[in-house]
Order: C-alpha cells, then sequence, then structure tokens
C-alpha cells in the first residue's frame, strides 16, 4: 500500500500526482436526524483525478458540497495545503480556485454558449460598474481579456461551430460540454465535476472522458469526478474513494477497490 501523505505518490496511469492539497479529517455531516457523511476522511493530491463513488444516497454530492464550502461539517477538519482552512463560502472557494459542475445542467439556456462560458470568468473580473464608467479605456482592455480567455476554452473543447448558439438548443452532450467550458473559464487549480457524463451515450461519454484527462493533462487541473459509470471511473482515475450510507468502505487504485470485498457487497444488489 503507497504512503498516502508522503510528499509524492506514484499514479497506476503514471500521470503526474504531486502533494496533498486538501486533506479532509474526520468529516462528519448531518441534515437533521440524517447523516449524510460519517466520520470520513481522505485526501487530495495535486494533479491527480480522484473519484468518489458510491450507491445512490451514499453521500457523494454531499461530499462535494463539503470541499467547496456549501455544506459545513459540524465534524471534522479540511486542511488546504497543510493549513486548516476556515469555514468557506461557495465564493470564497471559487477564489480559492475550485470551481464544480452539477449533477443537473445549471446554465442560463437562453443565452449563448460564448456567454455562458464568459459568466466563468465574473469572479476574476476587477472592474465594477462605477469603474467601468470612470475608467472606461481600462475597463474594454479587461473585458478583450477575458473574451480572450473564453475563446481559449471555446477552442480547447472543439465548441467553435456553436459559439452563438443559444444553449438551450444544443444536444445534451454538448449542454455538459459547455458547463465543463463555464467551469474551466474561471481557470481552477482544483475541479469538481459532479457526474459529468450522466445521461450521456457512448460517444457522448468518450469525448468527456478525453476533455477530462486533456484539462487534467494540459493544464494540470487536479480533477475530482463523481461518477457512476464504473469503466470510465477505473479508466480514468488515480485514485477512487468509495462510500456506502455516508461511511467510508474502500480508499485506492482503482485495482486496489475493485478487489475490495466491501466494496464489491456494497455494489451487489445494487443497479450499479
Ligand atoms: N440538503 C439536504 N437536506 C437533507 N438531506 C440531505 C440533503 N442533501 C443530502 N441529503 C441526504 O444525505 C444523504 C446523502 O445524499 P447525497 O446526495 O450526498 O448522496 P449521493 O451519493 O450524491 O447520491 P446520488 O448518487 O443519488 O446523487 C441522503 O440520505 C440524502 O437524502
Amino acid at each position: 500500500m503507497t504512503d498516502m501523505n508522503s510528499a509524492a505518490a506514484a499514479t497506476p496511469s503514471g500521470r503526474r500526482q504531486g502533494e496533498v492539497i486538501l486533506d479532509l479529517q474526520n468529516i462528519s455531516l448531518r441534515f437533521g436526524g440524517v447523516k449524510a457523511l460519517t466520520d470520513i476522511s481522505f485526501n487530495i493530491r495535486e494533479h491527480e483525478i480522484r473519484s468518489i463513488i458510491g450507491p445512490n444516497g451514499a453521500g457523494k454530492s454531499s461530499m462535494l458540497n463539503v470541499i467547496n464550502g456549501v455544506y459545513h461539517p459540524q465534524e471534522g477538519r479540511i486542511l488546504y495545503r497543510g493549513e486548516e482552512r476556515r469555514r468557506l463560502e461557495p465564493y470564497m472557494a471559487a477564489r480559492q480556485g475550485i470551481a464544480r459542475t452539477f449533477q443537473n445542467i445549471a446554465l442560463f439556456k437562453g443565452m449563448s454558449v460564448l456567454d455562458n462560458i464568459m459568466t466563468g470568468r465574473n469572479l476574476k473580473m476587477k472592474s465594477n460598474i462605477f469603474q467601468q464608467a470612470l475608467y472606461w479605456g481600462a475597463a474594454q482592455q479587461e473585458e478583450i481579456a477575458h473574451r480572450e480567455k473564453v475563446e481559449e476554452v471555446i477552442d480547447f473543447l472543439e465548441i467553435q461551430n456553436v459559439r452563438k448558439t443559444p444553449v438551450g438548443q444544443l444536444p445534451y452532450g454538448l449542454q455538459k460540454r459547455v458547463e465543463l467550458g463555464r467551469a474551466l473559464a474561471a481557470e481552477p487549480s482544483l475541479l469538481l465535476l459532479d457526474e459529468p457524463m450522466a445521461g450521456m451515450n457512448v460517444e457522448e461519454k468518450q469525448d468527456m472522458c478525453r476533455f477530462i484527462l486533456d484539462v487534467n493533462d494540459q493544464f494540470g487541473t487536479t480533477i475530482v469526478l463523481i461518477e457512476h459509470d464504473m469503466g470510465v471511473v477505473m479508466d480514468i482515475s488515480d485514485r477512487v474513494v468509495v462510500l456506502d450510507y455516508g461511511k467510508k468502505i474502500g480508499d485506492g487504485a482503482p485495482d486496489e477497490v475493485r478487489n475490495n470485498e466491501d466494496v464489491i457487497s456494497a455494489y451487489l444488489g445494487t443497479s450499479h
């Protein structure tokens, strides 16, 4: 078994994998009487693709919401780059370089692809409306720089031909890709993807896998992925954490997790 806390670790995929950037220690989260997460500890290393899997209701989305500050656990500690992270609000998470996509597409359906991706730049914009009125030239320069970044994202995701199309008119798979684009426009260092391939056909899944691997490879982005398709998870993850009824039942490289007895029995009798 690899030492999870050493400065660097080998990955089964051979991808680079750096130091621990986020260390979740003994996290427990309750909603009234419902225990969504119980005493969960695991870490996330820089540059890795870290998947969270588990049957329905296992606590996967709750875990993502803890990571990006939407939910505040009643117990446990979160260390970000070695320092204890204080209570974090979602906008602060975004400023710290954490971006996410959602299980259900959360885009402005009537707006173009370009404008939707531009919304991902909002937190990067320095000038407010008053500054824009006073320093029109500077604001215009800033707008141009943001546009360039957005165009880069559009090229990267190969969606140039639909850049002016209202998102609601696009097929589902492309809408998911635009959502990824909006998250990428924020230039995140940690990207949280909540079931990015749900509802996709095989070809759309292959495309999405390729883009996730390319984001990780070309930008060095650390990725936390929730995904139900086990083939995809085992193919692209460096490490996998397995939750069941809000508890951690497995953690390790895809092969370790695949052969873990607890994981096998959690999945027997479920639809996954
Ligand atoms: N805001 C909330 N209020 C009350 N209970 C919640 C809330 N969010 C999650 N839960 C409960 O916490 C548990 C874990 O839910 P969660 O959505 O995190 O699981 P999941 O593994 O993401 O499930 P799925 O695969 O179905 O999306 C469930 O019992 C769920 O009903």
